[in-house]
């Protein structure tokens, strides 16, 4: 397994004037053996970064490394076979005239495809992705699509690859699959260390499967962190409304802590003193009967919670609290909120912050 390097890589379809810079300058360290979502918007170049990952697109400037070695840069293209990279894409990347051991196998070499190793490394694969072994005889028609893309990872790793790719692998597949078929993915992927890059618009899907996620803006990487850093504390207020529920209020900022409309909270990291915006999510702000402060507007119940709607009274902002499904207030209601946990403040004369 290799660790992936890409610096200052660029690519750029068409030419002169109407040239659209796909990629433009991406920095990405994919650590040996992580899971890597890329994650944007659609449009944002996340498929064009994967293709030049690949091999299928060569950059028109910047590096890609696979450990030491480079696979892409000035006078040197490494074609995509001679790269070892397993590819799994979103849907109908089996081979429908083969069998599922067959479609395992296809990666293997000759010799051992038809061998009992070859049969046994098909069996090892389809124990990884958790389906039965009696599977390797059926036709891919005979699975769900669920089954098909842990099948498509099978094929992906059975000839262990120095990366995987995964290109929207569970776009195709409605809400339940998508979370089953993603765990049992990110699982393979853990228990066999191997290093994988995984695009996706789901943030979601990115924050609960990879252990590093890049947001991608407009050909850009603007933020590489773990889940939970990202979630945390966002580079700008974009970046946290793309990755989770967010509201960014007006606020002051003096010493360690900020001060808003209806109350102060604690700076999750250190921001200059003066007019500041802060990011809360949802789940930061506290709903209190007891007072009065918001008027609830609208209440959108989700059975284990709810999402809030508040309008500050008189006639301030809105917000969003996220609250238990049973605790939730009624629409039309008056109640008082709060504010807990560290929040993230920008300046708001940031060049990254909410114009
Ligand atoms: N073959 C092409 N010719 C011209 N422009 C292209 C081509 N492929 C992609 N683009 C443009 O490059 C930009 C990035 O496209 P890309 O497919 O990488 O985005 P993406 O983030 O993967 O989007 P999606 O999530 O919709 O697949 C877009 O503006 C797109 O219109």
């Amino acid at each position: 397994m290799s660790r992936v390097e890409l610096a200052e890589v660029v690519y750029a379809f068409g030419h002169g004037a109407d040239a659209v810079r796909a990629v433009d300058g991406v920095d990405l360290v994919v650590p040996e053996g992580s899971f890597t979502a890329v994650l944007g918007p659609s449009g944002c170049g996340k498929t064009t970064l994967l293709r030049l990952v690949a091999g299928f697109l060569a950059p028109q400037a910047g590096t890609i490394r696979f450990d030491d070695a480079v696979v892409a840069g000035p006078g040197r293209v490494v074609p995509p076979q001679q790269r070892r990279v397993g590819y799994v894409p979103q849907e109908g990347a089996l081979f429908p005239h083969l069998d599922v051991a067959a479609n395992i196998g296809f990666g293997l070499p000759k010799q051992q495809r038809a061998s009992a190793a070859g049969r046994d490394r098909v069996a090892e694969m389809l124990d990884l992705v958790e389906l039965p072994r009696e599977y390797a005889a059926r036709s891919p028609h005979e699975l769900s699509g669920g089954q098909q893309q842990r099948v498509a990872l099978a094929r992906a790793l059975a000839p262990e690859p120095s990366v995987v790719l995964l290109d929207e692998p569970f776009s195709s597949l409605d809400a339940s699959l998508r979370t089953t078929t993603g765990r049992a993915v990110a699982h393979a992927l853990q228990a066999t260390g191997t290093t994988a890059v995984m695009v996706t618009h789901d943030q979601d899907e990115a924050l609960s499967l990879a252990d590093q996620v890049a947001v991608m803006r407009l050909g850009h990487v603007i933020q590489t962190d773990a889940p939970r850093d990202l979630y945390r504390a966002p580079v700008d207020p974009e970046v946290g409304a793309f990755v989770g529920g967010a509201t960014v209020v007006e606020a002051r900022v003096e010493g360690d802590r900020a001060t808003f409309a209806f109350g102060s909270a604690p700076l999750a990291a250190p921001a200059p003193d003066g007019e500041a915006r802060v990011l809360l999510r949802p789940e930061q702000i506290l709903v209190h009967r007891s007072e009065v402060g918001a008027r609830v507007e609208q209440v959108h119940f989700y059975g284990h919670d709810a999402a809030v709607r508040l309008r500050l009274l008189p006639d301030g902002p809105a917000l969003v609290a996220r609250v238990p499904g049973l605790d939730a207030p009624e629409p039309g209601s008056e109640v008082g909120i709060g504010v807990t946990g560290p929040v993230v403040a920008y300046p708001t004369t940031s060049p990254t912050g909410v114009r």
